[in-house]
């Protein structure tokens, strides 16, 4: 899209890296993909649990919530779920400037909407773990009962039932949660910060 010649950018007098030696931690994302019921939201919530805990200011943006608020004109087509996962990266890009660390747990079901959330930020700034579970564990936990409504024809595209999830190619993190307890994901997605000096 064309940059409207007339906006002008404004820079401020307090940058992100002034922002990260006051919170004495960087600023990055940790965007959160898989099924419904793979447990994106438990884990999101247990991280940001280790963040507070340990002093680190974090915030979690789940698609459950914000699409009650920021994103409530979209749905599920795919136009519509590009245009969340946009304006969610440009959410967690406000986050990122502002020396947060953002826990952003979206389907996100297409790699070419994942890849253009990425190229928003730098290298280091964007983590993409893939939350892995089977389809047939995810619909057995079913902790909404969307997928029995899937089932039944009461919800329409409905994510691995009607409409497609496309897998992460090459995530930072993997995590199976069919053979890693919650604690068991954090601590790898903790190792790997750790690993990559970001906390
Ligand atoms: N049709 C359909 N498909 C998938 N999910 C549905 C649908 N309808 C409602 N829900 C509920 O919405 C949550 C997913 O929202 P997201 O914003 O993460 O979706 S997406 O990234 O735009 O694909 C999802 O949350 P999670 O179960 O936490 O993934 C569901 O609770
Ligand atoms: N290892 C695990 N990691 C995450 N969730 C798990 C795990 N094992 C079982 N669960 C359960 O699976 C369900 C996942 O639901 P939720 O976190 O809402 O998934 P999502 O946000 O991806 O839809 C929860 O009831 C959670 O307690």
């Amino acid at each position: 899209m064309n940059i409207n010649p007339n906006i002008i950018s404004q820079s401020y007098a307090i940058s992100k890296e002034d922002r990260q030696a006051k919170n004495k931690h960087r600023s990055f994302v940790i965007w959160l993909t898989g099924l419904s019921g793979s447990g994106k939201s438990t884990l999101a919530n247990a991280l940001d649990q280790y963040f507070f805990n340990n002093g680190l200011s974090s915030y979690v943006l789940d698609g459950d919530n914000i699409r009650q608020g920021l994103n409530k004109n979209l749905g599920f087509s795919p136009a519509d779920r590009k245009e969340n996962i946009r304006r969610v990266g440009e959410v967690s890009k406000l986050f990122v400037s502002a020396g947060l660390i953002s826990i952003a747990a979206f389907i996100s079901p297409y790699l070419e909407d994942r890849v253009e959330v990425r190229e928003m930020f730098s290298e280091k700034e964007f983590i993409e773990v893939f939350v892995n579970c089977p389809l047939e564990l995810c619909e057995k936990r079913d902790p909404k009962g969307l997928y029995r409504k899937a089932r039944n024809g009461q919800l329409q595209q409905f994510t691995g039932i009607s409409s497609p999830y496309e897998e992460s190619i090459e995530p930072e993190i993997e995590i199976r949660t069919d053979q890693l307890s919650v604690e068991e994901g954090v601590s790898k997605i903790i190792s790997f910060l750790k690993g990559q000096v970001l906390i």
